[in-house]
């Protein structure tokens, strides 16, 4: 961990099993603010299932998650107000097929952090300006392409100004 930077995600001893099938087996890391990290593995050796323990879309078999130096895997936490902060884009992206590409990335804003049409509107569009692809503002997902569809779901993600960014890619996404 480098020093001065504040801790973002912390696991201790993370283990995961589906069944027999043990898929993480004991898993200390540390994430700290800043940081960007790469998890590279075969198909099938458990980084979805990391990720998805990181923000308890999985419930891991045991060990902890630590979210800004609290536990998290613990039936008293406020698992949406972690997810507020916990941002995911995930394989396939998901983006809502009957929203526009704007729409996609203002709904998390307007209807979790209660921001104004106005407010979500212009977050939006620098994300999608950065992004290269304010033209796409009014179009329907269906009609961007696989790389448009991952800016936009990255833009969506961020959208949301989270703590924490897990990017899902399968390791198909690597091959040449
Ligand atoms: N809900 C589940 N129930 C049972 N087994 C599961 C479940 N989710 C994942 N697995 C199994 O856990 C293992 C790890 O899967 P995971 O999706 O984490 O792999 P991955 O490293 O992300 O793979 P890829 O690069 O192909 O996306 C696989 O053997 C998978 O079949």
């Amino acid at each position: 961990m480098k020093e001065g930077y504040k801790k973002v995600i912390k696991t201790i001893n993370l283990k995961k099993s589906f069944g027999d099938k043990e898929v993480l087996k004991g898993i200390n890391e540390e994430i700290t603010e800043g940081e960007v990290v790469v998890i590279i593995g075969p198909s099938g050796s458990g980084k979805s299932t990391f990720l998805r323990c990181l923000n308890l879309l999985e419930n891991p078999t045991s060990g902890d998650v630590l979210f800004e130096k609290k536990r998290i895997n613990q039936p008293k936490v406020n698992m949406d107000l972690i997810r507020m902060k916990m941002g995911m884009v995930f394989q396939g992206f998901n983006l809502f097929p009957h929203l526009s590409v704007l729409e996609n990335i203002t709904i998390g804003p307007i209807e979790i952090q209660k921001r104004t049409v106005s407010q979500a509107n212009k977050i939006g569009e620098d994300l999608l300006m950065s992004m290269g692809l304010i033209e796409k503002a009014n179009v329907y997902p269906k009609s961007l392409s696989g790389g448009q569809k991952q800016r936009i779901a990255i833009a969506r993600a961020l959208a949301m100004q989270p703590r924490l960014l897990l990017f899902d890619e399968p390791t198909s996404a690597l091959d040449p």
